[in-house]
């Protein structure tokens, strides 16, 4: 097979020159194969306060620019030996939410279909729900890492059974998460009443607090999420709202008290050796981002899921 096409090179092309790709590597109309595809879902009408996610997409490719090839944080360089492309925006019906899942949920198993992983850029959170069926339907139940100030398992909104508020609690539902292994991490806020939490209990999840980061710190939180997972398939939602205000104001339902972004960088990258299936970044709405703080966070996050996709990939091909 031929080499793998990179990002371009920003050593003869500046880097704000052309349009963005996600960290400028090729269209996926470029390459003959994918083993990894970023793709934007520009879609917000699952949103319960303020909307603009659907321009979260081509704020996070803007913002992803100055990404650069090797990540020695993983010691990977995530492009060098796999092709990773962007896959474009899969387009879904901004008017009627149920459509949207239905487009989204056929776009996405086109990928996981081909064994293209794919890490997804929201849009507003909704859209896990179509991504994890598309997952479930390859590799059977999935474990879940579960990053948000949030817990999204909430039962409907205005009689709203798809909303960016519940995706968790269907996929419970549905019998598509592997109970044993699902957790939300740096979960904080007011809630509607205790029955939330007795409620998101049943259904099997663990809770880390943004408060248990603090206490614990990232590495002991890293470890204890690790075996829980163990070797199952597992999928990695980052709701950008798990960051705090100060690190991800372009958010629609921001809470306080958050992780810092170097927290929530180090707890990703303590899990490299996961069987990584799929991962979304969503909920960054660039209208409340100020100098790209929002969706610089999230290119990085990004940035970071493909890195431990292109690691789990080398581990599963050596064996
Ligand atoms: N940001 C996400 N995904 N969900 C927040 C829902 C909060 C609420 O409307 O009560
Ligand atoms: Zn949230
Ligand atoms: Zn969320």
């Amino acid at each position: 097979m031929n080499a793998p096409i990179g990002p371009t090179d920003s050593s003869l092309v500046p880097r704000f020159a052309g349009p963005a790709t996600f960290a400028r590597l090729p269209r996926i109309d470029q390459v003959e194969h994918a083993d990894i595809a970023v793709v934007g879902v520009p879609f917000d009408t699952g949103v319960s306060y303020r909307p603009g996610a659907r321009f979260g997409p081509s704020a996070i490719r803007e913002a992803s620019r100055l990404l650069r090839p090797y990540h020695p944080g993983l010691d990977v360089a995530p492009f060098e030996r796999l092709q990773v492309v962007d896959g474009g925006d899969i387009a879904v019906n901004p008017f009627s939410i149920g459509d949207a899942v239905e487009t989204l949920d056929q776009g996405a198993s086109k990928f996981v279909e081909a064994g293209t992983r794919l890490v997804t850029l929201g849009g507003d959170h909704t859209i896990a729900l179509p991504l994890l069926r598309s997952l479930y339907r390859k590799h059977g139940p999935i474990a879940m890492l579960h990053f948000d100030a949030h817990l999204d398992t909430w039962d409907t909104y205005f009689g709203e059974p798809y909303t960016h508020g519940t995706p968790f609690r269907r996929a419970v539902e549905e019998g598509i998460l592997d109970t044993e292994a699902i957790a939300h991490v740096g979960t904080r806020g007011p809630l509607y009443g205790k029955r939330d939490l007795e409620d998101d209990r049943r259904f099997g999840f663990g809770i880390v607090t943004a408060a248990d980061v603090l206490r614990k710190g990232v590495d002991e939180i890293a470890d204890a999420l690790r075996q829980r997972i163990g070797n199952r398939p597992l999928y990695v939602s980052v709701d950008i709202d798990v960051l705090d205000p100060a690190h991800a104001p372009g958010t629609g339902t921001p809470e306080a008290g958050g992780l810092t972004s170097r927290e929530l960088l180090e707890i990703l990258r303590g899990l490299a050796d996961l069987n990584l299936v799929g991962a979304d970044v969503v909920e960054v709405a660039p209208a409340y981002d100020h100098a790209q703080i929002t969706s610089t966070a999230a290119s990085h996050v990004a940035y970071d899921l493909v890195s431990l996709l292109a690691l789990n990939h080398r581990r599963r091909s050596e064996g």
